[in-house]
């Protein structure tokens, strides 16, 4: 990127540092009714119940029970149990809606649907749960919460983990410090947080899951306005700034955020991927930016950025699948059969390019395909972008004349024509210019 760009972006840049400051993940204590703890589960070919009220009498009065039941599974799927509480209607739903999302929990209404019922006990070698991410049960799950209910217990703390920073909720001392009967801890966290349980020395540790899902209108169960955060105001300011400036793109281009947050993404019947229906589901600072450039009237897609060796960038509208031979020339392939454009050619292969020699890469692009079968769910890491334009949309960008940035580190890059484009290269797209053009 010059310098000159790099100094008119900074302040975007720093911005989307703010937005980004926002932990994904929260947690505490709440208050809710003793009623609303008593716990019913299958047991052989029964129902039996356990009150849950204060932690101190739990392990003596329900260890048995709990061992019996227990010792074996440590976990219970949703249709062998049912508890009372219903964290919709105790607030804590609002409450983790609120925190979790924070910087767009206005715009947001959210589902919860239990999940599962884990215990842990400190018997033998003591149980645990080692570091794992959840898998996200469709393209709408964003987050799980996690609730831990009223008994006595050392060890257990929830080890959470995102993007180099980390924390520990050590439910057990939340309890010990005499919490009133009907107090439960919970925490909450985005769906690309990893997290473990880390080995219970003393006591029971009782966990109930929940799959946290944005919902639409229809469905909501929770919603509440939010006041703006400052951190959200000031990269829609810092996104205003830039556009009055007459120095920024005055020929038109497009800016590039590379995503903070990984995303499931499941495929149609025919194995094909759309970048669309993910647009709907981005968290924190993504769901900002997003947010932020609608307000400002901008057209933002996603776009796929594969580093297409050797320094090449190539930018598709769609994860690319079926491309499991050997190639030999990718970047080529992606233009010509991906409407892949390239956004970025190391200065050493300018020259070449510029003259269309063509070079050759033997590659075997199975490396560059993160996504597996039909209807699989799968991650995607960094490499997709929020690619906005600024200027006339759809306009094809003569790829030898770009400013280059890279996505997959940089949080903010911008792609900028430094030419007047040729009119041939132009597509007339009145949809918001979500397509880019093939090459001819
Ligand atoms: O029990 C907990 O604190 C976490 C459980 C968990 O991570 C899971 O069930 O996936
Ligand atoms: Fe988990």
């Amino acid at each position: 990127m010059t310098s000159q760009l790099n100094d008119l972006l900074k302040p975007l840049a720093d911005a989307v540092k703010e937005c980004g400051k926002n932990a994904p993940w929260c947690s505490g204590t709440w208050l809710v009714s003793p009623a609303d703890l008593k716990l019913y589960f299958d047991c052989g070919t029964g129902t039996r119940s356990i009150q849950f009220a204060n932690p101190a009498t739990f392990g003596a009065n329900h260890e048995d029970v709990l061992d019996e039941t227990y010792r074996k599974a440590g976990k219970m799927d949703l249709e062998h149990f049912a508890i009372n509480l219903n964290p919709e209607r105790v607030g804590l739903a609002l409450e983790v809606k609120l925190r979790l999302l924070g910087l767009d929990a206005d715009e947001r209404n959210i589902r919860l649907e239990p999940y599962k019922l884990n215990v842990y006990e400190s018997t033998g070698k003591g149980s645990f749960f080692k570091a794992h991410k959840d898998t996200p049960r469709g393209e709408k799950m964003f987050g799980s919460l996690v609730v831990v209910l009223p008994t006595a217990h050392e060890g257990g703390g929830l080890l959470l983990r995102h993007d180099g920073s980390e924390m520990v909720f050590d439910s057990g001392k939340e309890f010990a410090v005499g919490k009133p009967p009907g107090a439960i801890a919970f925490v909450a966290f985005y769906s690309d947080v990893e997290h473990e349980v880390q080995q219970v020395v003393s006591g029971h540790r009782v966990t109930i899951t929940y799959n946290l899902y944005f919902a639409d209108e229809r469905e909501a169960l929770v919603s509440a306005p939010a006041a703006l955060t400052p951190a959200v105001n000031q990269f829609s300011v810092s996104l205003k700034n830039i556009l009055a400036n007459p120095e920024f793109f005055s020929k038109g281009g497009l800016l590039g955020f590379g995503l903070k947050h990984q995303y499931p993404l499941s495929s149609d019947k025919r194995g094909n991927f759309d970048l669309k229906n993910l647009l709907s589901c981005l968290k924190g600072e993504d769901a900002v930016i997003l947010r932020a450039c609608k307000e400002h009237g901008l057209t933002a897609s996603l776009k796929i950025i594969y580093d297409a060796n050797d320094g090449w960038l190539v930018m598709c509208d769609r994860p690319v699948v079926g491309l499991s031979y050997q190639v030999d020339d990718l970047v080529g392939d992606l233009a010509n059969d991906f409407g892949g454009v390239c956004i970025w050619v190391p200065p050493l292969d300018a020259e070449y390019y510029q003259e269309q020699a063509a070079r050759a890469w033997r590659k075997t692009v199975n490396q560059f395909i993160a996504y597996g079968n039909e209807a699989e769910l799968a991650y995607l890491y960094g490499q997709v972008s929020l690619i906005v334009e600024i200027g006339i949309p759809g306009q094809r960008q003569d790829p030898s004349t770009i400013v280059p940035f890279d996505v997959t580190k940089d949080l903010v890059g911008a792609y900028k024509p430094t030419d007047v484009p040729n009119p041939s290269d132009l597509t007339a797209d009145e949809n918001g210019g979500d397509e880019i053009e093939d090459d001819a």
